[in-house]
């Protein structure tokens, strides 16, 4: 059985201000509370318990803390404090950058990536075909991926992070895979994936897409979770409290 539990979890991010000399001499003038305070409280005493056939959408205005709780679920940054216990093999198709060798090529990313992702090299030698087919980059897989376009990018990395089988799959909406016949395969193939997961979560600003896709919904606000429940019900009472904003 898969698991994500996060107990009274708090995230703060540290932020580094470099002072420079007309910092000092017009402090005054330039001084900002959160540069002042020295750090972002983005999840403030997270509760959430996601069990087998947990499809959970979180919605919630700019800088609620969406993108955080991914970053958090997914180990990338620790909690300040509180217990985030996870149960199951993870893939992330968000910051589909990280990770990734600039100088090396196509085939050694799929190599390296794959072997982040869990794979074992003899399991990712046996995907690699499949992966270069899909990706449909052709001789670009034998160019370091720094001369990449941004588009041809995003293909090779979604192709790599979709071909492993992972339990829990925690999902960004904002994925701009290329051009459109890339974008049509994309599609079929990420909602074959989220069919197949034990348990989701997806971050989206799309009610539609949250009410295709999920069976519970969080309304996170400045880092809490206001709400949480059945998506159709949370994004309608989300939706008439954002009109009247
Ligand atoms: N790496 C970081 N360093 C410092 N502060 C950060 C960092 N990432 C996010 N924040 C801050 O944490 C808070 C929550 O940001 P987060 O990106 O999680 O919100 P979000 O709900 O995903 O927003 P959006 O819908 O705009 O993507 C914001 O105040 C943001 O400025």
């Amino acid at each position: 059985m898969s698991l994500i539990e996060l107990q009274q979890v708090d995230l703060k991010y540290q932020l580094r201000r470099d002072l420079k000399i007309k910092d000092i001499i017009f402090k005054k003038k330039n001084s900002s509370p959160l540069l002042e305070a020295g750090s972002i409280h983005a999840l403030k005493n997270m509760d959430i318990t996601l069990k087998d056939g947990d499809r959970l959408g979180v919605i919630g205005h700019n800088g609620a803390g969406k993108s955080s709780l991914l970053k958090l679920i997914a180990g990338i940054y620790p909690p300040t404090s509180g217990r985030v216990v996870t149960d199951g093999r993870i893939a992330c198709l968000f910051e589909l950058a990280t990770g990734f060798e600039m100088e090396a090529s196509g085939w050694d990313n799929i190599y390296l990536r794959g072997l982040m992702l869990g794979e074992t090299p003899s399991s990712i030698k046996e995907k690699t075909k499949e992966i270069a087919e899909f990706s449909g980059l052709g001789e670009y897989l034998d160019v370091p991926v720094k001369y990449y376009s941004s588009g041809m990018f995003i293909r090779l990395a979604f192709s790599i992070s979709t071909a492993i089988q992972p339990d829990i799959l925690l999902l960004d909406e904002v994925i701009a895979a290329g051009d459109a016949s890339f974008l049509k395969k994309a599609e079929k193939r990420l909602s074959a994936l989220m069919e197949s997961v034990k348990i989701m979560v997806f971050v989206t600003h799309s009610m539609d897409s949250m009410h295709d896709f999920c069976n519970k919904c969080i309304w996170m606000e400045k880092g809490r979770v206001k709400m949480i429940g059945e998506p159709r019900e949370i994004s309608k009472l989300y939706l008439n409290y954002m009109k009247q904003q």
